[in-house]
């Protein structure tokens, strides 16, 4: 059993993800982390919480807190601590004040819980993983992002609607930046086990479109309601499952590669990973070639602002 902490938890994405976290069966207790003043807050949501366990027949310990001491002994940490990103701002415009509230963080987690998995869901995550990995201190296998996973299953639900077929017969994966340069793979992309390219319809599909809908689709959402909540909430919780299950399933989040993609690496990005209780484990792969210069640019662009973030965070120091 296992004690599942989350930090930000007064926020759209940490309180729903409490809600689908506390469905797994592997958690006996979680940990909900918010800012000193935020105090009833987080002590409504765990009467809230607590009244929907006696429904689902759920029994999970409780309890709330204002300060990362709190999270000591936790085996994930997941963290949607940070700001989010207002209609019209990329998520790479938060990236500073976001990484300065991860790297304190991190320093943290890294003393009190050394055994823990560090998980990411702060924008712009790639770089927010980075800058966990390098002031945690943890290894890399501990540390990881939501990265391209929901994007995949964005882009999941849109081939499943357009092939009339049920999500659980397509098997996608984008990869690369949870952002504007993120990069489908046709080439890993089946339905009922058939590669995709390979079915009569293929040539119709709107496969622009599709991506183009999946990269906007936060911003959408968020023009419209305010903030993405169910489809993080949902995605935290499989990540999560998969840990605690030791299930090895592979799914696609953003981890620190060496040069396991065709040579490309020491970078934190969208990548296949294996996953299982002992953290995240990317997977070599070899793509067709518009996929890997695809993949280029991405890992150039992200580098890129890492870079700078890193260079300001030691400069404010
Ligand atoms: N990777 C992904 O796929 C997704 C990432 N996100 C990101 O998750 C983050 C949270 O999003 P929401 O829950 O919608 O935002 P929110 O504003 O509802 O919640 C933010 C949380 O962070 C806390 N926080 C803010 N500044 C802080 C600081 N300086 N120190 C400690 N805690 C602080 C707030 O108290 C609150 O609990 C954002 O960065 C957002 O972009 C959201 C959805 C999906
Ligand atoms: O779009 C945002 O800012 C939130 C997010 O990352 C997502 O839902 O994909």
């Amino acid at each position: 059993m296992a004690k599942v902490t989350i930090l930000g938890a007064t926020g759209n994405v940490g309180v729903f993800a409490a809600h689908t976290i506390s469905e797994i069966p592997y958690v006996s207790d979680m940990l909900l982390v918010g800012r000193p003043g935020r105090e009833d807050f987080l002590a409504g949501c765990c009467r809230d919480l607590s009244d929907s366990f006696a429904a689902r027949g759920t029994d999970v310990r409780l309890s709330y807190g204002t300060s990362l001491a709190d999270t000591k002994d936790s085996d994930i940490i997941i963290c949607t601590a940070g700001v989010p990103r207002r209609p019209g701002q990329d998520r790479n415009d938060l990236a500073f004040e976001n990484a300065k509230i991860i790297a304190e963080t991190a320093e943290t987690i890294g003393r009190s819980s050394p055994d823990a998995i560090l998980f990411l869901v702060t924008n712009p995550v790639d770089v927010t993983t980075a800058v966990a990995l390098k002031y945690s201190g943890l290894q890399p296998r501990q540390i990881f992002g939501l990265g391209t996973h929901l994007d995949s299953m964005r882009l999941k639900s849109l081939i499943a609607r357009y092939f009339r077929v049920h999500v659980s017969e397509v098997h996608t994966r984008i990869i690369g930046e949870h952002g504007d340069s993120m990069v489908p793979l046709w080439s890993a992309t089946t339905i009922g086990g058939i590669r995709i390219n390979s079915l009569p319809t293929f040539s119709g599909l709107p496969a622009q479109e599709m991506i183009d809908a999946v990269r906007t689709s936060g911003e959408a959402i968020i023009r419209d309601k305010g903030s993405t909540v169910y489809g993080p909430g949902e995605a935290i919780a499989t990540l999560v499952k998969t840990i605690l299950g030791d299930e090895n399933r592979i799914l696609t989040v953003s981890s620190y590669i060496k040069s396991e993609i065709h040579g490309i690496g020491d970078v934190c990005i969208g990548v296949p990973a294996r996953i299982n209780r002992d953290g995240v484990f990317p997977v070599p792969l070899s793509l067709e070639e518009d996929e890997v210069a695809g993949f280029r640019e991405s890992v150039k662009k992200i580098r890129k602002v890492t870079a700078d973030v890193m260079e300001r965070l030691e400069a404010a120091r």
